[in-house]
């Protein structure tokens, strides 16, 4: 049974101007995205900076007012009356930020900072928050002495893994990871990325995994969206989206996928002046006089392409 269902998603955030500050507009963050994800894979949702991947995110943790559009977790309406929200499920989906410095309370010792989740929803002792924390850094390769040190005293990898420790403290199913390795030196990306994956199969968990580095969601995701100004351009397996891209956004994106054999430097940048001047020349049959996305149509089982209806 799917664990995320997305429908049409709508966010949009009101433009305020003039003198008596009225609503003039709506920033349209999401504009109508529909995507599902199975319990255990990973969903990547690639877009460059401002394309809405953020909202989305936020959107399915309730962090975000919804203006249109249905959130079901595991069959359940996540948006329908906030009241009537079960904790349960608040539970089972957490959200790992991009900069895990900003995310964790500098002035927080870190046992505070990974019992803060238990302390909101468990009711333990001290002693049994003290060995939970325990188990749940272990899990994530930190040692019991860690529990009394601050955010400041640890590398940006390992913050990282704090931050994981507290998201898996509830035991969720499914993490909305917001650009997770961004902030981190390249040397430790693929580090704490594989990390992620040992995490997600000893635990089962399901990720949204949202980012911007195509190299990165190619090593992550089993299947992929690709967003650009509040709408998905593609959406389709790994292979779909690396081997066989059909939109020319998205030509472009893989195109621009840097190569590390210098053999294939020259072809490579060849290649990629020929799709930079066929995204120039085709802009508008890809998207509308608005510069948005047509609707995702299937062309096969697994791959969705945004083309216009004549296309
Ligand atoms: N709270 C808000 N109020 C007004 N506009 C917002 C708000 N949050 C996001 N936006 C706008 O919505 C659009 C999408 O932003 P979002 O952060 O979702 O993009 P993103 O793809 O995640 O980009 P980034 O990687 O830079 O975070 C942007 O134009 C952004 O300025």
């Amino acid at each position: 049974m799917t664990l995320l269902k997305v429908e049409d998603l709508k966010v949009y955030f009101p433009v305020r101007g003039g003198v008596f500050n009225r609503k003039i507009g709506d920033i349209k963050a999401v504009d109508g995205v529909s995507f599902d994800i199975e319990p255990g894979e990973t969903y990547g949702l690639v877009g460059e900076s401002g394309s809405g991947k953020t909202t989305t995110g936020k959107a399915v943790m309730g962090l975000n007012n919804v203006t249109e559009g249905k959130i079901y977790y595991d069959g359940e309406l996540l948006n329908a009356d906030k009241k009537g929200q079960k904790v349960d499920i608040r539970k089972d989906i957490q959200m790992i930020f991009q900069d895990p410095y900003s995310s964790l309370n500098p002035r927080k010792r870190v046992l505070d900072i990974v019992a803060e989740p238990l302390r909101n929803y468990e009711k333990m002792s001290k002693k049994e928050e003290k060995e939970t924390v325990q188990r749940l850094l272990s899990r994530v390769g930190l040692g019991p002495e860690s529990m009394v040190k601050y955010p400041h005293e640890f590398s940006g990898g390992q913050r990282q893994r704090i931050g994981v420790a507290r998201a898996i403290a509830l035991k969720p199913k499914l993490i909305i990871m917001d650009e997770p390795v961004s902030a981190l030196d390249v040397s430790v990306q693929a580090q704490v990325l594989n990390f992620m994956q040992e995490i997600q199969k000893e635990l089962n968990l399901t990720y949204l995994f949202i980012s911007h580095d195509l190299g990165v969601v190619k090593h992550m995701c089993d299947r992929i969206g690709i967003m650009y100004n509040g709408r998905f351009v593609e959406e389709g397996l790994k292979e779909d989206i690396f081997n066989d891209p059909q939109h020319i956004y998205t030509k472009r994106l893989v195109a621009a996928i840097p190569d590390i054999d210098p053999r294939n430097r020259k072809e490579n940048i060849d290649f990629r002046e020929r799709v930079k001047d066929e995204y120039s020349n085709s802009y508008y049959d890809y998207f509308n006089e608005e510069g948005l996305a047509y609707q995702l149509k299937p062309i096969t089982d697994t791959h969705r392409v945004a083309l216009p209806e004549k296309g």
